[in-house]
């Protein structure tokens, strides 16, 4: 794909849904006709023949002609578009400004578009006025547009050919562009190589004819080994969020040019196994299965984002050892899910739902019998972590005396008092509420054993995970009247989309309140993970920080500044650095920065060095035995 030639090299670039993600002459029209009645109409119709024009169906002068005279536009319309366009640069070009002033001198912008709003954004990017070439507007006395200086060749059918034709150029001429006539400029012989540009249209008649289909000015500027803002090619990079992330995820990574797939529900096995195959970085929440079989097929995925706290859907040893560096979001929903148990658990001891279902079939229950406040109870907590403590500090407002049990050392908050054993939570408490994670070994935790130790007409809470309680003891001890209410967000099967079918024996019994895994479903919650995780990971992508991972060595590393970065991942055995720092003498290399960290699986070196060296240098870094992942960032 790499092109090479000794030739000048000449770019020649389309302007209209290329240089600016719109047409100017669809968005002139726009303006001009806002508040017209018949507005939107002429717009659509205005529209639909710059379509027929680009992508060759009609001539384009005919669609040029027509587009004019429906458009009644003046100068005040254009400075009006002028100051919008500047606001639509393409992404790709705006990132590379730097290569556009730079090779100013060897880039044309050829178009159809016009002069008037063309040049101001041109200039913006440092590119020549003459070297833009473009039609021109005519005017009356009064500034309104009357139609197209007719002496250009561009206001002409075939009008791009023609002005090629005088332009004479010397050298290997690409030529970028979303339009047909783009195309038609190789198609006649005046150009060496046509890359369709489709990072903000694409038009399949004319992808169908390019020599290659670029997202971006950086794809073009990655094949063709010039100057970029990326090392890599965003755009070449797969991103893909499951599970309804929020939108600000998909904003994060497609501002970046990024490639982004995004799908409303999970995927199961075989899917992933399928899809994962292309995917550089992934996002998920609770209900998309990372297993080992998957992770076997994700050769090239770099990175995981749990768009939640749980990451026991994941096979994080498989990860860890193929070098895929896992994020989650660890306290973004931490809030919502306490709510909701505070919430729930005043509901409970209170009966309201029962009453509330009564009441809507036209029973008045007015009666203070078994309806208690939470003020004075015991609250018991398997569980003291993020959620648990904070669980721990309201409950405590509330006037409740907390215990706890964790298996890791706690410290107790406030007046919360520690347990040796889940027994004695169990056996003191009026209040049952979990908090622990989902590890393996907690499946099963909760059963006929544990519901017999706590006390008669406990309040039961799961918010945790599904597996973590035994669904038929639960249900036996409900019926049975152990159990006076509970509260359950989570289940051993969860529905994989909000089209699919809950079953559960749960269903139908008094005083339980099932809510479909939303503890931390809140807009607050979304939004403030949408936001994190997006970050972790693009840190990792774009500088090689490892802040927040979950089972890669952490490392928060300084911004790359005139150096390349390495970035080293390899199984944990000794002798390593010696081998690379073996290399890096046999090469000459010079070195302005070295990071080293590991864990028991992996670890991970970065070091950053002058821009010299060889492709033999890499090559040999890819080579040694224990490397699983490399990358270079510059
Ligand atoms: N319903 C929902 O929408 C949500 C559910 N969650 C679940 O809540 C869990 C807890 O979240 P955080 O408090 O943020 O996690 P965390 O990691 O801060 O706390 C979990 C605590 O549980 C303890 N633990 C694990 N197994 C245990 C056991 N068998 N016995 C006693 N203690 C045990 C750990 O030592 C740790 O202190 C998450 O792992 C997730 O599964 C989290 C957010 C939303
Ligand atoms: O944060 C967690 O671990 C949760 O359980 C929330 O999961 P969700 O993002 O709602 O699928």
């Amino acid at each position: 794909m790499v092109v090479t030639t000794n030739e000048r090299k000449i770019f020649v670039i389309d302007f209209d849904s290329t240089v600016t993600q719109v047409e100017g002459l669809d968005e002139l029209a726009a303006i001009a006709l806002k508040g017209q009645a018949d507005g939107a109409e002429v717009v659509k119709k205005i529209k639909a023949l710059t379509d027929a024009g680009m992508s060759g169906e009609i001539s384009f002068s005919e669609a040029l002609k027509s587009r004019i005279e429906l458009l009644k536009a003046n100068k005040s319309h254009i400075e009006i578009l002028i100051d919008f366009l500047k606001t639509k640069i393409s992404d790709s070009f705006l990132r590379n400004k730097s290569f556009l002033k730079e090779y100013n001198a060897d880039i044309y912008i050829v178009s159809s578009g016009f002069k008037e709003f063309i040049l101001p954004i041109t200039q913006s990017l440092g590119l020549k006025d003459e070297n833009v070439y473009a039609n021109t507007f005519t005017f009356d006395k009064e500034g309104n547009i009357t139609g197209v200086d007719q002496s250009n060749v561009l206001a002409q059918t075939g009008g791009k050919i023609k002005l090629m034709e005088s332009l004479k150029f010397e050298g290997h001429v690409s030529v970028i562009g979303d339009g047909y006539t783009d195309f038609e400029i190789k198609k006649a012989g005046f150009a060496d190589r046509f890359y369709a540009f489709t990072e903000n249209v694409e038009r399949p008649k004319v992808v169908a004819e390019a020599d290659f289909a670029i997202k971006s000015l950086d794809e073009f500027l990655f094949y063709n080994q010039l100057p970029r803002g990326q090392s890599y090619p965003k755009s070449l990079i797969k991103v893909l969020l499951l599970e309804n992330v929020h939108q600000a995820a998909v904003e994060a990574f497609e501002s970046q040019g990024f490639d982004v797939e995004f799908h409303k529900g999970a995927m199961d096995e075989d899917e992933l196994i399928e899809k994962i195959k292309d995917v550089s970085i992934i996002g998920i929440r609770s209900k998309t299965n990372l297993t080992k079989k998957v992770l076997e097929n994700a050769d090239k995925l770099m990175a995981i984002g749990a768009f939640c706290i749980g990451t026991n859907q994941i096979d994080l040893k498989t990860a860890t050892q193929k070098g895929i560096a896992v994020f989650n979001a660890p306290y973004s929903n931490t809030r919502s899910v306490v709510e909701l148990a505070i919430g729930e658990m005043i509901m409970l001891i209170r009966k309201i739902f029962p009453k509330s279902e009564a009441m809507h079939k036209g029973i008045w229950d007015k009666s203070a019998i078994n309806s208690f406040e939470v003020r004075g109870k015991k609250l018991g907590m398997i569980g003291y972590g993020h959620i648990g403590t904070q669980l721990s500090v309201i409950g405590e407002a509330l006037g409740m005396e907390i215990y706890f049990y964790d298996i890791v050392d706690k410290m107790p908050i406030g007046n919360a008092k520690k347990c040796k054993t889940m027994q004695e939570v169990f056996e003191t408490a009026d209040v049952v509420s979990l908090h622990i994670d989902g590890r393996k070994e907690n499946t099963n935790l909760i059963g006929a054993k544990e519901f017999a130790q706590m006390k008669d007409g406990v309040i039961f809470m799961n918010l945790a995970r599904g597996p973590v309680v035994n669904i038929p003891d639960l249900v036996a001890a409900i019926k049975s009247g152990k159990i006076e209410g509970a509260g359950i967000d989570v289940f051993p099967e969860e529905p994989k989309t909000n089209s699919d079918p809950f079953v559960s024996e749960l269903m139908g019994l008094s005083n339980v309140i099932l809510s479909p895994h939303i503890g931390g479903s809140t807009e607050e919650a979304q939004q403030g993970i949408g936001t994190y995780v997006p970050e972790r990971l693009l840190e990792y992508i774009n500088n090689g920080s490892t802040t927040g991972s979950v089972n890669c060595p952490e490392v928060q590393l300084p911004l790359l500044q005139d150096s390349h970065r390495i970035l080293h991942i390899h199984r944990n055995v000794p002798g390593i650095m010696a081998k690379l720092n073996n290399i890096f003498a046999k090469h000459h290399i010079n070195i302005t920065g070295q990071y080293l960290k590991t864990n028991e699986t992996v670890g991970y070196v970065i070091v950053d060095i002058q821009k010299a060296y060889s492709r033999e240098f890499v090559q040999e870094i890819k080579a040694i035995e224990e490397t699983i992942k490399f990358r270079m960032l510059f």
